[in-house]
């Protein structure tokens, strides 16, 4: 079986507004861990996704700040970015009377040390423009904009965790839903992406999943499964 790289939002969840994790992907997730690596890859900041590995007690291999931070055995803590830019440009739209939009406490930013992400409700435009003004961009994950490094993103957390794992990033199956994902799917030797994905994850996807959430998660261990491995 390839080694497998999956999302969390959107694709181990129940439904949009149902953000909890369905809890068949419990032992999905752990049944494929007895036949090769499962890698957790997020937009979340490092706290999510490593107390997910360790309440699944499955080996911390983690993408986390799409890409920001990476864990693995032997490279151990990775970060990349440019968190300063990221910093920046969080003070000057509140500076220009906006809000990252989360409460308090901004539990979202609280861990985020290589990108920002503010909430969806809030203008899009001017973050867009500060973002350009200090050279990141603004990735729309259909759960917040994240404000991150260009050059950083699953992809490239891929790469580092599977040369740390002695697998080629071309070995590994990729499941996920949105934007962020895209570079994750180009890089995975095959990539589905669920049905409630939106339009960048469709089209950078092998392929669309029917169900949508974990229920295409499901769908698509098993369809992967059939199509055999390296
Ligand atoms: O936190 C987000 O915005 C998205 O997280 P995800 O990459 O696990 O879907
Ligand atoms: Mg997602």
């Amino acid at each position: 079986m390839r080694p497998l790289a999956v999302d969390i939002d959107g694709t181990l969840t129940r439904t949009h507004d149902d953000v909890g994790l369905d809890p068949r992907v419990f032992d999905a997730l752990r049944a494929y861990h007895d036949h090769a690596p499962v890698v957790i890859a997020t937009g979340k900041a490092f706290p999510f996704p490593t107390a997910l590995c360790r309440y699944l007690n499955l080996p911390n291999r983690v993408i986390a700040e799409n890409g920001g931070v990476t864990l693995c055995e032997s490279a151990g803590i990775t970060h990349n970015g440019d968190p300063e830019a990221a910093r920046a440009v969080a003070d000057a739209y509140r500076a220009a009377g906006y809000d990252l939009g989360w409460g308090t406490p901004d539990l979202t930013n609280y861990w985020r040390e290589t990108e920002v992400a503010v909430a969806l409700e809030q203008p899009f435009e001017p973050l867009q423009s500060l973002a350009t003004e200090h050279g990141l961009e603004v990735v729309d994950t259909g759960y917040a904009y994240h404000v991150k490094a260009p050059d950083v993103d699953k992809g490239t957390g891929l790469e580092t965790i599977a040369a740390d794992l002695g697998y080629e990033p071309s070995e590994f199956l990729a499941i996920g839903d949105s934007e962020n994902d895209a570079e994750l799917f180009d890089i995975a030797g095959e990539s589905y992406a669920v049905a409630n994905a939106d339009d960048t994850a469709r089209a950078a996807a092998d392929t669309v999943t029917e169900a949508g959430f974990a229920d295409g998660f499901l769908e698509a261990l098993d369809e992967a499964s059939v199509d055999a491995a390296p």
